[in-house]
C-alpha cells in the first residue's frame, strides 16, 4: 500500500490526547466510576432491604407480642377467674362453676390445677391423680412472698406426666389474706411459637419468649422448637450458627419479653441476589471495558509506534534529503474534473531543488509544476510522473532538460509513486553527459585536429556507400599523404609537426562541400569521402585540396612547404565495400608518390600490378644480399680549388635478374620499409672501407670514402659495431671514412643522434650532412653537431646562375659552414656556371656530372690515375700489367 506523506504533522496536545497513554487512564476512570455506581447502588439497596427487613421484624414484632399477650392475657384471666371462683366456692366448686359458666380454658391447650396450701393438687382440668408441687419453685415462689401478680416459671416437668410444660401460677389467698394454696395454668411452650408462619419468617426465622430472668420459655427456629436455656438478648443475633435480624420486646405487666427473629441469608436473599447481579454486571462491565480499552490502547500504541517510526523516517528522510547532492521534489497529483492527471504541485523539496530551480521551499510550496514552467506538461519530466502514477513502482529516466526553470542541461529523474503524488529525485548529470560526450567524441575523433578517426570514417564510409547505393550515385574515396611531413616533424620537433597537421586538416576541411567527409586516418594520412550525386563531380574538390595544402604554413618562425599524394577510389567501378574502396585509394596514393608526389591519382586496375611488382621486388630483395646481386659505384669529390679527387662517395646499385641495373631510389625505401637496409647497409660498408683500403694496398692516393646511413639504420643500436667491425675486418684507418646523414635523421632524436655522432666522431671517422637544406635544422642544433662537412643539396644546385633565390641559399650555407668551421660540398653540379658560382662564393667541394658520374672501382681507378704524379701513375700501371 502506498504511504501517504502528505499529512502534516499534528499539533502536540492533538497527538497527546489521543495517545496510547490517555486511553487507559480514561478506561480507569471509567472503571472507577462503574464501580462506585455499582457499590453506591448495592449500599443503597442494602439500605432498603434492610429497612424492609426491620419493617417486617417491627410488623413480626407487632403481630407476635400481640399474640402472645393475647394468650397471656386470657392464661391471667383464667388465672383470675379460677381464683376468684376458689376463694368463693372452694377448690372443688369452683371448676364445676366455671364449666358451668363456660370460663374454663380448652383441656388441649391448658392444664388448670388448682393446689391447696400444702402444696397438693386438689382439683385439675382437665381431671388428673392428685400429686404435690410443693417442691416446684412455682409453689415456692407463692408460698415464700405475698404477690398478686401472675408468676411464669421456667419451663420444667410436670410432676404427673413428665411433659415440659410452661407454668403460670397465681396465689390463693384465705378470707385472713393467708396463703391458701395456687392456681396453675400450664401449656406446651410450643403454644407460644405456634404461630410461626413460614411465609413471613422464612425457614430459618426466630419466636421466643424470654422471662426477664433471661431464660427462654419457648424458642423455635425453623422447625426446631427449645426453651430452658439461658440468653443474653445480644445472643439471639447469632443462633444456631444462623446470624439473624432479631428485636426483643419486654411485655407489659409480666416478666417476659418477646422476640422475633430473621435469618439474615433469608432477609436480604433478594438484596443478595441484586447484590451479585450488579456485581457481575459491574464486572462484566469491568472486562468489557478493560478487555477494549486494553485493545484500543494496543492500537493506539501501535498507531503511535508507527507514527514514531514515519515520524523518524520523515526526519531521516529530511536529514538525508536536506544534505544530499540530489534533488528531491515531493509532489502531489492534481487533477481534473476527469480525474485525469492536469499538474503536479510541490509539496515539499530540499536545498538542492531549491538551488536546480531558483525558489525556495515556500514558495514552491503554492506552486504547481505547469505552472512554474508551462512547458512542463510536455516534458519527458511530465510524462514520466504520470506514467510512474499510474504504474507504480520506480522509474527512472534521463532527459536533456528544456524547461529554463531548471538550472541543468541534463537531468537524471528517479521517480516513486506515493499516495496522491510522486517522489522525484532529480540528479543534475550534466558534466557526466558532457563527460560521456567527449568520450565518444573522443573515440570517434582524431584529439589532435578534432577530426573523424578510423573507425569514425569506416562507419561514415558504410553509410556512404548505403547512400550511393540507394541514389545510384557514384562515391569518391580519396587517400591523402602528406609529402615531407616527417621532413618537418623530424627536424622542427612533435609539435610543429602537429601544428602542421591541425592546419592541413582545417584546409582540407575548408575545401570541402556540404555533405562531404574529411577524416584523419592517422599520422599523415587523411581520407576524404566525397559524392558525385546529381552529375556534380567532386575532383576540383580534390584540385582544391592540393592546392591548399601546398601553401606554406609558418612553423617555428620558419616558412614549411609541404605538399599532398592523392589517390582516389570511386565507388562503385573501383569497390563495393569500404575496405576495397580505402585498399584501392592508398594504392593510387602510392602511384601519386611514385609520380613525384604532389599530384592525384585515380585508382586504375594497373596499379595492383605496380603494386605486385613492388612485393616482387621485396622478394627479389630479401635474397639480393646473400646472392650477390648489389654493386657499389663511386662518384669522385673534387677539391673546387685544386681540382683534385679527394674522395668518393659510394652509391648502391641492383643488378636485378629481371630487371636488370636500378638505381637505389628503386629500392632503398622498399629496403628501408622492410628492414633489408641493416643488411645491405652492411653490406655497402664493409665493401666501400674494403675496396678503399684495396685502392690504398695498390698505391693510390688515399681517399676519403663516404657511405650513405639511411634513417633506420642510423637509428639501429649496432652501427657503431658494424662500422668498427667494417674497419676492422677491411684494416682501413677510420680517417678514410665518412658517414653521411640526413637533417631529418638527426633532427628525429636529436640528443641520441649527437651522442651516436660524437662515438663515431671519436673513433676517428668523419661525418656529414646529406641534402642540407632541405630539412629544418636549427643553427644551434647545428652547433653541436660534430660534423666536418655540409653538402648542399642538388636542388639548390640545379638553378645556380639563373635562380637568386637558390643562389641565396646556397652562398648562405658556404657562409654559414665556414662559420661554424665546416667544409662545404655541393651536389649534383653539372655547369660549368655553377661550379664558377660555387667557386666564387667560397665552396670548398663538388660532386656531380660535371666532372664525373659514379663510376665502377676500375674506372676510378683509372681515373685516380691520371690526377695522379707520373710517378705514381707508373707504379700503378707496371703494378696492374704484373
Ligand atoms: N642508404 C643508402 N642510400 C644510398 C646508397 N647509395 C645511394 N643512396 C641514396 O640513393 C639516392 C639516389 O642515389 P643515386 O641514384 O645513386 O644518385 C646519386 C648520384 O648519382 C646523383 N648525382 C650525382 N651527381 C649528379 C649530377 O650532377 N646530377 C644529377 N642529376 N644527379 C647526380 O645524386 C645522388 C647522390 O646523392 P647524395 O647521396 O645526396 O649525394 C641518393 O639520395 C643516395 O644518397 C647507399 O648505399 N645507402
Amino acid at each position: 500500500m502506498r504511504k501517504s506523506i502528505f499529512a502534516r504533522r499534528r499539533p502536540l496536545l492533538r497527538r497527546g490526547l489521543d495517545s496510547y497513554l490517555v486511553l487507559p487512564l480514561f478506561a480507569g476512570l471509567l472503571l472507577l466510576a462503574i464501580w462506585l455506581v455499582t457499590v453506591r447502588e448495592i449500599n443503597n439497596e442494602r439500605a432498603h432491604a434492610q429497612e424492609a427487613v426491620s419493617d417486617s421484624l417491627r410488623e413480626l414484632m407487632g403481630t407476635y407480642e400481640a399474640q402472645v399477650s393475647r394468650s397471656l392475657d386470657g392464661i391471667d384471666q383464667t388465672l383470675r377467674v379460677v381464683k376468684y371462683a376458689v376463694e368463693r366456692k372452694g377448690a372443688l366448686g369452683a371448676f364445676a362453676e366455671l364449666e358451668r359458666v363456660g370460663l374454663l380454658p380448652p383441656g388441649v391447650v391448658f392444664n388448670v390445677s388448682i393446689v391447696d396450701r400444702q402444696g397438693q393438687v386438689v382439683a385439675s382440668r382437665p381431671r388428673r391423680s392428685s400429686m404435690s408441687v410443693a417442691e416446684q419453685p412455682y409453689f415456692k415462689v407463692h408460698q415464700e412472698r405475698d404477690s398478686g401478680a401472675t408468676f411464669v416459671s421456667p419451663v420444667s416437668r410436670d410432676v404427673a406426666n413428665n411433659d415440659w410444660h410452661v407454668h403460670f401460677t397465681r396465689r390463693l389467698d384465705d378470707a385472713l389474706g393467708n396463703f391458701a394454696g395456687i392456681v396453675i395454668v400450664e401449656t406446651d411452650p410450643a403454644y407460644f411459637t405456634s404461630s410461626y408462619e413460614r411465609s413471613r419468617l422464612g425457614e430459618l426465622g426466630m419466636l421466643a419468649l424470654v422471662g426477664s430472668d433471661g431464660v427462654v420459655r419457648a424458642l423455635r427456629t425453623g422447625d426446631k422448637l427449645s426453651f430452658g436455656q439461658r440468653l443474653h438478648a445480644r445472643q439471639f443475633g447469632l443462633l444456631d450458627g444462623v446470624a439473624r435480624y432479631s428485636d426483643m420486646r419486654e411485655l407489659h405487666g409480666v416478666a417476659l419479653n418477646v422476640v422475633v427473629g430473621l435469618a439474615q441469608q433469608e432477609a436480604m436473599s433478594a438484596f443478595e441476589r441484586q447484590r451479585k447481579e450488579k456485581l457481575w454486571q459491574a464486572g462484566v462491565a469491568s472486562a468489557v471495558l478493560v478487555l477494549g480499552s486494553t485493545l484500543l490502547c494496543l492500537w493506539a500504541w501501535q498507531g503511535a509506534r508507527h507514527r514514531t517510526h514515519v515520524r523518524r523516517a520523515q526526519e531521516t528522510y529530511a536529514a538525508a534529503t536536506a544534505a544530499s547532492m540530489d534533488a528531491f521534489f515531493v509532489l502531489r497529483a492534481v487533477r481534473d474534473s476527469a480525474g485525469a492527471i492536469s499538474d503536479f504541485a510541490f509539496f515539499d523539496t530540499n536545498s538542492r531543488a531549491e538551488k536546480m530551480i531558483g525558489h525556495s521551499k515556500e514558495e514552491l510550496r503554492g506552486m504547481t509544476l505547469c505552472g512554474l514552467s508551462p512547458q512542463a506538461r510536455s516534458s519527458a519530466m511530465f510524462a514520466g510522473m504520470v506514467r510512474v502514477m499510474q504504474l507504480g513502482g520506480v522509474h527512472e529516466q534521463e532527459w536533456e532538460n528544456n524547461l529554463p526553470q531548471l538550472k541543468a542541461r541534463w537531468l537524471h529523474q528517479q521517480m516513486v509513486a506515493v499516495e496522491g503524488g510522486v517522489v522525484a529525485i532529480v540528479r543534475d548529470i550534466t558534466e557526466r553527459k558532457l563527460a560521456e560526450e567527449r568520450m565518444r567524441h573522443l573515440a570517434h575523433h582524431d584529439t589532435l585536429t578534432g577530426l573523424p578517426n578510423r573507425s569514425r570514417i569506416n562507419a561514415r564510409l558504410d553509410q556512404a556507400i548505403a547512400q550511393a547505393h540507394r541514389h545510384n550515385s557514384a562515391l569518391l574515396v580519396a587517400f591523402i599523404d602528406l609529402d615531407g611531413f616527417k621532413l618537418v616533424n623530424d627536424s622542427l620537433g612533435h609539435n610543429a609537426g602537429d601544428e602542421l597537421l591541425k592546419v592541413v586538416a582545417e584546409r582540407m576541411g575548408d575545401c570541402l562541400r556540404a555533405g562531404d567527409v574529411v577524416g584523419r586516418f592517422g599520422g599523415d594520412e587523411f581520407v576524404l569521402l566525397l559524392n558525385e550525386s546529381h552529375g556534380v563531380e567532386a575532383a576540383p574538390v580534390l584540385e582544391r585540396v592540393r592546392e591548399a595544402v601546398l601553401e606554406s604554413i609558418l612553423l617555428c618562425d620558419q616558412e614549411v612547404q609541404v605538399s599532398c599524394s592523392i589517390g582516389v577510389a570511386v565507388y562503385p567501378d573501383d569497390g563495393a565495400d569500404a575496405e576495397t574502396l580505402l585498399m584501392h585509394a592508398d594504392t593510387a596514393m602510392y602511384r601519386a608518390k611514385d609520380l613525384g608526389k604532389n599530384n592525384c591519382q585515380f585508382y586504375t586496375r594497373e596499379m595492383n600490378a605496380t603494386i605486385e611488382r613492388k612485393l616482387h621486388m621485396l622478394e627479389g630483395l630479401r635474397n639480393a644480399v646473400d646472392e650477390g646481386q648489389f654493386q657499389l659505384v663511386y662518384q669522385p669529390k673534387v677539391d673546387l680549388r685544386t681540382g683534385h679527387v679527394f674522395g668518393v662517395e659510394a652509391l648502391v646499385r641492383w643488378l636485378h635478374p629481371e630487371y636488370g641495373l636500378l638505381g637505389p631510389d628503386r629500392f632503398i625505401p622498399l629496403a628501408e620499409e622492410s628492414g633489408i637496409i641493416f643488411a645491405l647497409g652492411e653490406w655497402v660498408l664493409q665493401t666501400a672501407c674494403r675496396q678503399n683500403q684495396l685502392w690504398q694496398e695498390a698505391g693510390l692516393s688515399p681517399l676519403r670514402i663516404s657511405v650513405n646511413v639511411s634513417p633506420r639504420q642510423f637509428e639501429e643500436q649496432r652501427l657503431v659495431q658494424r662500422v668498427a667491425q667494417a674497419l676492422e675486418e677491411s684494416g682501413l684507418a677510420p680517417e678514410w671514412l665518412e658517414l653521411e646523414v640526413t637533417e631529418g635523421v638527426i633532427m628525429r632524436d636529436l640528443q641520441q643522434a649527437v651522442a651516436k655522432m660524437g662515438e663515431l666522431r671519436a673513433m676517428g671517422i668523419s661525418l656529414s650532412i646529406d641534402d642540407f637544406g632541405t630539412g629544418y635544422s636549427s643553427l644551434s642544433a647545428l652547433k653541436s653537431f660534430p660534423i666536418s662537412t655540409l653538402k648542399i643539396d642538388k636542388s639548390f644546385v640545379r638553378d645556380l646562375g639563373s635562380n637568386a633565390g637558390d643562389e641565396a641559399i646556397a652562398s648562405s650555407i658556404i657562409g654559414l659552414a665556414h662559420q661554424l668551421r665546416l667544409r662545404v660540398i655541393a651536389e649534383g653540379v653539372e655547369t660549368e656556371e655553377q661550379r664558377a658560382f660555387l667557386r666564387h662564393n667560397g665552396c670548398d667541394e663538388m660532386q656531380g656530372y660535371l666532372f664525373s658520374r659514379p663510376l665502377a672501382p676500375e674506372q676510378l681507378r683509372q681515373l685516380l690515375l691520371r690526377q695522379s704524379p707520373p710517378d705514381v701513375a707508373r707504379r700503378q700501371l707496371a703494378a696492374a700489367a704484373a
